[in-house]
C-alpha cells in the first residue's frame, strides 16, 4: 500500500530558496494536548540492538528481564533465528509477514561472522529496507526508491558525503547491512545501502520509551514530513508500535506543525551540534534571539495550563529569576561544554561517582548563585543525583526534596505544558518516594534514616497520603491529556489512586481533593490543596539545595 496521510494533515511544498522542501500543515484547529494524528503502520519500527532480546520485535513492548514480559509471560524466540523475540504468537505472525520472513536468515549470518545474536540498530534497519525493496514492498519503494515521487524521503546524501568520519562510518554500516542481508556486494548495492542509511538517519525518530528509557527507531513516511523547531507546537509520543502526534501549544488551521528533533532545552550551541545530523540552520525564535528556558516560558501560550499543577504561580512562570542577568549566555555555553567534557564515570565506584557529581555541581555554581534552576546543565545535574539517591539505602529520604525541587523549580519552566510525559513522570517520582517516607514515618524509623530535622519535622506534620492522592490526581488528569490510555505510567498512577481511594477513614480528605480536581477554584478543595499539599511540597523542595551542598561537600546534613 502506498503511504497515506491522516485527514488532519496536509503536505505543503515550500518554494525555493527555502531548504525546508515539504512541511506538514494542520487542516483544522488543535487545542494543546489534543491528538493530531496517529501513525500505526510504520515503514520501520525496531528496538535498539542490545534490547532486541528483551523487547517484542513487533509491538515493541518492553520488559526488564529476558525471561518474562511486562505481562508476566515469557517472551518467545523465533525458532528459526533464535534472535528475534515476541510477546505472543500474533505479534510473531505479524512480524513474519511485515519483515521477518525476509530478515530471519540475517541473524544466522551475523552469528556466523561476528558471533553475536544482535545487530546495531542502523545496520538492521538498512538490511530490512534492502530486503523489503528486493521483495517489492510498495510503500518502502516509494519512500526509498529513486525517482523523486511524492513520498521519497529526504536523505541529505551529499551533505553526509562531505563529512569525512561520519561518511566512513556510514560506509562500514552500509557494507555490514548488505553482507548480513545476503545481497551481492556490488558498488551499486553499496551505494544504495548508503543512501538508505542517510534517509533513515534523517527521517527516523528515536523511539525513546518514557517508562524504561530504552530506545529504538520508528520511521513513517507521513510523519517524516514534520519539520523541526526549538519552540515546537507539537510532540510525538510512542505507544508500542504506534506514534501519536499531539499538539503542545494551540495550533491554528493551516499552521505548520513542528516538533523538536532534539532536547530543545539545551543551550544554543549544544542544540546546533545535535541538529548537525539534519543539515539545516535552525531559524526558530529560540535560536534567532538566543532565548533561554525562562524567556520561552514567559511568553508561552501554555503558561495558564499550569494553574492546575505543582507550580500554579503563573506570575512566577512569567517572571524570570531576578539575578538572571548575572550569568551571560556565553558563560552558560562554556559551563555546558565543560560539564559535557566531564563525561560519565566508568564502573560503580562510589568515590568516582561522588567526585564527578561534585565537579558537575561546582561547574553549575554560577547558575546556582543566580537561582537559574531550570537552565541546563543544572536540572540534569540534580536529576542525576536524585536518581542515584532514590535507590540508595542511605540517601533515599534526601531524594524526596530533590524530586520536589525538580517538579516545582525546573520542569514547569523547561516543559511549560503540564501534560508533557516527563513532567508526569516527575510527579510519580514524588509519589513513590512519599510511599517510602510514609512507611518510615508510620514505623517510627524516619528519624534514624534522616538527620535533617526540617525534613523529618515536615514529613511528621504532613498528611503524606493526601499529598500522594493529590499528586496522583494531577498525574491522571494530565496523563490522560498528553499520553495514550495504555501508557504504563498512567496505568500505574490510576491503579495507585484507586488503592488510595479505597482506604477507609479518609473520606473527608478524598472528597475535598475530588472537589479540587473537578474544579481547582472550589474554595474548600483549593484551600486543602494549598495547605496540605502545595505547602509541604514547597517546604520539602526548599531543603533540596542545602541537602545537595551538604552531601557534595562531604558533610553530614546539618541539623536544623
Ligand atoms: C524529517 S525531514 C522533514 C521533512 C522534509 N522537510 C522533507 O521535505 O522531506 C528532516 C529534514 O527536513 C529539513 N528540515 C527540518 N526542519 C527544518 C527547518 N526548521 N528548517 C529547514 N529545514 C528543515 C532538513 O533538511 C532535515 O534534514
Amino acid at each position: 500500500m502506498p503511504p497515506q496521510l491522516p485527514p488532519t494533515l496536509r503536505i505543503h511544498h515550500a518554494p525555493p530558496p527555502s531548504h525546508k522542501y515539504r512541511s506538514l500543515l494542520a487542516t483544522t484547529f488543535f487545542p494543546p494536548g489534543t491528538e493530531i494524528a496517529t501513525f500505526a503502520n510504520p515503514l520501520l519500527a525496531l528496538p535498539d540492538g542490545p534490547s532486541m532480546r528483551t523487547t517484542c520485535n513487533y509491538c515493541l513492548s518492553t520488559t526488564t528481564t529476558s525471561s518474562s514480559s511486562s505481562s508476566g509471560r515469557a517472551l518467545k524466540s523465533c525458532t528459526a533465528c533464535k534472535a528475534a523475540v515476541y510477546c505472543n504468537p500474533s505479534c510473531q505472525r505479524a512480524h513474519w509477514k511485515a519483515v521477518h520472513k525476509a530478515e530471519c536468515k540475517l541473524f544466522g549470518r551475523v552469528r556466523e561472522q561476528v558471533g553475536k545474536d544482535w545487530v546495531p540498530t542502523p545496520v538492521r534497519a538498512v538490511a530490512q529496507v534492502l530486503m523489503l525493496l528486493k521483495a517489492g514492498d510498495q510503500a518502502v519503494k516509494e519512500a526509498f526508491g529513486e525517482g523523486g515521487g511524492e513520498w521519497e524521503l529526504e536523505g541529505n546524501v551529499e551533505e553526509f558525503r562531505g563529512e569525512g568520519e561520519v561518511w566512513r562510518d556510514f560506509e562500514l554500516q552500509a557494507t555490514a547491512a548488505v553482507v548480513y542481508a545476503g545481497l551481492l556486494e556490488g558498488e551499486e548495492m553499496l551505494g544504495r545501502a548508503r543512501e538508505v542509511l542517510c534517509k533513515i538517519q534523517t527521517n527516523a525518530f528515536n523511539r525513546l520509551d518514557a517508562d524504561t528509557g530504552m530506545a529504538g527507531i520508528f520511521l513513517d513516511a507521513g510523519l517524516a514530513m514534520v519539520n523541526h523547531s526549538c519552540v515546537p507546537n507539537a510532540f510525538i509520543g510512542f505507544d508500542k508500535r504506534t506514534a501519536v502526534l499531539r499538539a503542545e501549544r494551540p495550533i491554528q488551521e493551516g499552521e505548520e506543525i513542528t516538533i523538536s528533533y532534539i532536547d530543545n532545552t539545551l543551550p544554543k550551541s549544544a542544540r546546533h551540534e545535535a541538529l548537525k545530523l539534519y543539515h539545516f540552520q535552525c531559524d526558530c525564535p529560540r535560536c534567532k534571539d538566543d532565548l533561554d528556558v525562562y524567556e520561552v516560558c514567559q511568553t508561552s501560550p501554555d503558561t495558564p495550563l499550569n494553574s492546575f499543577t505543582l507550580q500554579p504561580d503563573l506570575a512566577k512562570l512569567r517572571n524570570p529569576p531576578i539575578y538572571r542577568s548575572r550569568v551571560s549566555k556565553a558563560e552558560i555555553e562554556t559551563i555546558y561544554k565543560k560539564w559535557q567534557a566531564l563525561g560519565n564515570p566508568e564502573g560503580d565506584d562510589e568515590e568516582d561517582h561522588l567526585k564527578l557529581a561534585q565537579a558537575r555541581w561546582e561547574l553549575c555554581r554560577p547558575l546556582v548563585d543566580a537561582r537559574m534552576w531550570a537552565v541546563e546543565p543544572l536540572p540534569t545535574t540534580i536529576l542525576q543525583l536524585a536518581t542515584s539517591w532514590q535507590s540508595s539505602y542511605k540517601m533515599v529520604v534526601y531524594a524526596l526534596p530533590l524530586v520536589c525541587f525538580l517538579s516545582t523549580e525546573c520542569d514547569p519552566f523547561k516543559l511549560v505544558a503540564p501534560f508533557m510525559p516527563w513532567r508526569i513522570k516527575g510527579i510519580l517520582a514524588i509519589v513513590k518516594l512519599l510511599a517510602v517516607t510514609g512507611e518510615f514515618t508510620a514505623s517510627g524509623a524516619l528519624a534514624t534514616r534522616c538527620t535533617h530535622e526540617g525534613l523529618v519535622g515536615t514529613l511528621a506534620m504532613a498528611d503524606q497520603v493526601s499529598m500522594c492522592e493529590a499528586l496522583l490526581r494531577l498525574a491522571v488528569h494530565h496523563g490522560s491529556v498528553g499520553a495514550s490510555q495504555d501508557w504504563e505510567v498512567l496505568k500505574e498512577a490510576r491503579s495507585m489512586l484507586e488503592d488510595l481511594e479505597s482506604l477507609v477513614g479518609r473520606e473527608q480528605e478524598s472528597n475535598l481533593l475530588r472537589a479540587w480536581a473537578k474544579d481547582p477554584e472550589d474554595p474548600e478543595g483549593a484551600a486543602f490543596f494549598e495547605n496540605q499539599v502545595l505547602r509541604p511540597i514547597n517546604t520539602l523542595s526548599s531543603f533540596a539545595v542545602e541537602a545537595l551542598e551538604a552531601m557534595l561537600s562531604g558533610k553530614s546534613l546539618v541539623k536544623k
